[in-house]
């Protein structure tokens, strides 16, 4: 990767680099309080408190045993977490050597189980950084997601330093590169046998893309950059994982199993949201729709691995917090750091980065 601009290269930073993702639970009895603190987050649940949480207290309740046992198949909890610690050990690597003069230490701020939010904004307060890089691991921006852990930090952080955010990163060369990879290694799998690529990401609730969340965009935009440089002619977008009874984008993923099996072709799954394995690509992609996919006909039925610790992905997250720190940033609690994303509240197809359109390469915010 580009190492600093000589001009870049101050040295004797504190830099705190803060990596956000949604936690899981370690174990069966952390299922229900994990369930809760989702379905009480406003950016899942858009009512007024009071509703809010006794309705999220009721859904954790009903939704434990059948969630539990989906944690079980692998092994009673989430691996999300040690895919993150995975993540954020070869993201130091990378970080100290481009920023060799520099003290960098990456922590790890999960929305909705440990290391909640809270207690990481008191380890990087403790670490009295001059700068905090907040880098999510959604490369695609939702409310739901990114905008909820950005939230949660201004709310909670009063250290020291200048706070930088990169908003995300749909179609970064490392993360298109680290995808296409994973998906060439997964087709040479296929032999001769044609084979549809599904693209599967995270549903979110249709009336949330109509306000203005970016997510769907910046889904298919991703989804393009890989198309081209793989040079793919059968593929489709597909969204997994609905929850609750509103309209979610679609279609869905078994529908686009479903069809691949009518169509007489076999499918790779891409999980092109997600970059660390966890429930809903070892669960959902490797058991729920492999059943489905062998219900219907749909053969070879393959799934493309995350992309996790791969070399031009953690350079990419590398260079994004080069680049990050490059441009100011603002004050702890300040003002401009994500505040609530302008675009969104007008009901524009904008994110937050400093209220550009969003067809730019990529998407750093200052
Ligand atoms: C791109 C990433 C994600 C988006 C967007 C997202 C939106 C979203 N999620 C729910 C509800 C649930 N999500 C659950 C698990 C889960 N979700 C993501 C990522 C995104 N969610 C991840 C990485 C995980 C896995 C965590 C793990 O333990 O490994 C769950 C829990 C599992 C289950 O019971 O099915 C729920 C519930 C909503 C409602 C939503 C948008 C409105
Ligand atoms: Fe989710
Ligand atoms: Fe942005």
């Amino acid at each position: 990767m580009t190492g600093p601009a000589d001009s870049e290269l101050r040295t004797g930073r504190r830099v705190a680099v803060v990596l956000t993702n949604l936690g899981g639970p370690e174990g069966p009895e952390a299922v229900r309080p994990f369930l809760f603190n989702l379905f009480n987050d406003p950016a899942i649940i858009g009512l007024p408190g009071l509703i809010r949480t006794p309705l999220a207290r009721y859904i954790a309740a009903k939704r434990e045993a059948e969630a539990q046992a989906n944690y079980n198949i692998m092994g009673g909890g989430s691996p999300l977490l040690a895919e993150t610690v995975k993540q954020a050990e070869a993201l130091s690597k990378i970080l100290a050597d481009v920023l060799p003069g520099d003290e960098v230490e990456v922590f790890i701020a999960m929305r909705y189980w440990h290391p909640l939010t809270e207690d990481t904004a008191r380890a990087v307060a403790d670490f009295s950084p001059d700068h905090v890089v907040l880098l999510p691991l959604y490369p695609q921006y939702s409310t739901t997601t990114t905008a909820s852990s950005f939230r949660k930090w201004r709310e909670l952080y009063s250290g020291s330093g200048q706070i930088h955010s990169v908003c995300c990163y749909p179609e970064v060369d490392g993360l298109i590169e680290a995808q296409a990879r994973m998906i060439t290694e997964t087709l040479a799998k296929a032999g001769d046998a044609p084979v549809r690529v599904l693209f599967s990401a995270h549903g979110i609730p249709e009336k949330l893309v109509k306000a203005g969340d970016p997510y769907q965009e910046q889904v298919e935009a991703t989804v393009a950059a890989v198309v081209q440089r793989l040079g793919l002619t059968d593929w489709e977008i597909c969204y997994q994982s609905k929850v609750g009874p509103l309209k979610w984008l679609g279609p869905s993923t078994p529908d686009a199993v479903r069809k691949a099996g009518a169509d007489g072709v076999g499918a790779l799954v891409v999980p092109i949201a997600f970059v660390s394995e966890h429930i809903e690509t070892l669960v959902e992609l490797d058991h729920e729709y492999r059943e489905l996919a062998d219900e219907v006909g749909c053969s070879p039925y393959l799934r493309a691995p995350t992309v996790s610790v791969e070399p031009a992905f953690i350079q990419a997250l590398g260079q994004m917090v080069l680049q990050s720190l490059a441009t100011p940033g603002v004050a702890p609690q300040g003002p401009a750091m994500a505040r609530d994303n302008p675009g969104y509240r007008e009901g524009r197809t904008l994110c937050n980065c400093e209220g550009q359109r969003l067809n730019r390469r990529s998407r750093v915010d200052p």
